[in-house]
């Protein structure tokens, strides 16, 4: 079994993707978007968001990270990932899901999922970009307005040369909204030859073990769940083997959320420090009460001094 951390533009960045594959149970990422229209980006452009590729294409705890790209236009996202495989990404994301209005508006992310040769003209075209051996992966919806071509956009991903297929069991006219239809993967799997994974509302091990029931898939992207719960990846494969490592514990969080403040301080523009603390606790609130405390604690502080403080007087950082 496999575990993917889903990439999350806004809340799943460097920053926190360092922090959570130091938990474990990680066997690879993806990055958020990196959004390409009409130019060969520069390499800065893909280093923002994927600054791991400075580091061999790995967090500083060793996970690949693979970068993923988002457009409509084949021959133009096929320059682009040439250059991210000079750059030594783990691989290429295709991303064949994303809801927002701006980029479907402009053809991208789910709206691919309403033209299943364009995917296959993209996924060929980077293909051929790219090196034999770099993995092209594509994440996809179960479609736009509904999922009756799910099984069709997926064919046509897999007649492009995917060698993976990850599936947000959802269509984008869904978009949040639980429930995940996990057995529509099923129908997906059986259709296409390249292992797919499965995606969408595993916020627990029983979800996860219904997720692979119901889909019929071994592996498994997980995203909010990760960020709501850090030890979700170790406990989901300790549930598979029977092998349990030890719960991550509020004890053993509190020093990664001084390392991850320490990150966002060193990484992130000042006006946005503060914010992306309360956003990591907001989610962790969920799993614990600890959390809830310091959200409510820091709810209404910006000034990243201040919240310094409070970290150091209230959450010590353990000798
Ligand atoms: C804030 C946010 C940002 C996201 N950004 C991306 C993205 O950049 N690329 C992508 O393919 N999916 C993106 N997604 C979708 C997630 O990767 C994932 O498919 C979705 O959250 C369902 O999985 P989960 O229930 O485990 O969170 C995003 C989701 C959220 C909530």
């Amino acid at each position: 079994m496999a575990i993917l951390l889903a990439p999350m533009e806004g809340l799943l960045d460097f920053v926190l993707r360092d922090i959570l594959t130091r938990v474990g149970g990680i066997d690879r990422c993806v990055s958020e978007f990196i959004r390409v229209t009409n130019t060969l980006l520069p390499d800065r452009a893909f280093i923002r968001i994927v600054p791991e590729l400075l580091n061999g294409g790995r967090t500083f705890a060793g996970t690949p990270v693979r970068a993923q790209l988002l457009g409509s236009d084949p021959t133009c996202l096929a320059e682009n990932a040439a250059k991210l495989a000079a750059l030594g990404s783990d691989g290429i994301d295709l991303n064949f899901g994303c809801p927002a209005k701006v980029v479907n508006r402009h053809g991208g992310g789910a709206a691919l999922l309403e033209v299943p040769e364009l995917l296959t003209d993209i996924v060929s075209a980077v293909r051929r970009a790219v090196p034999a051996h770099m993995p092209v992966s594509a994440k996809m919806r179960l479609g736009f307005n509904d999922d009756s071509r799910a099984v069709e956009c997926a064919l046509a991903i897999a007649e492009g040369g995917a060698d993976e297929l990850v599936v947000h069991a959802r269509t984008k006219a869904d978009a949040y909204r639980p429930p995940a239809y996990w057995e529509r993967i099923a129908d997906i799997r059986a259709a296409v030859r390249i292992p797919v994974v499965a995606n969408g509302e595993i916020w627990n091990v029983q979800d996860a073990q219904r997720c692979r029931a119901l889909s019929g898939c071994d592996d498994l992207m997980v995203g909010r769940g990760m960020v709501t719960d850090p030890g979700l990846a170790l406990a989901i494969r300790g549930a598979a083997t029977g092998v349990q490592d030890e719960a991550v514990t509020w004890q053993t969080l509190v020093p990664l959320l001084h390392d991850f403040w320490h990150l966002v301080c060193t990484g992130l523009e000042k006006r946005q420090q503060a914010g992306r603390l309360k956003q990591w606790l907001n989610f962790l609130r969920r799993s614990y009460p600890q959390a809830e405390v310091a959200y409510q604690a820091l709810r209404t502080v910006n000034e990243p001094a201040a919240v310094e403080q409070w970290l150091l007087a209230h959450l010590p950082r353990p000798q």
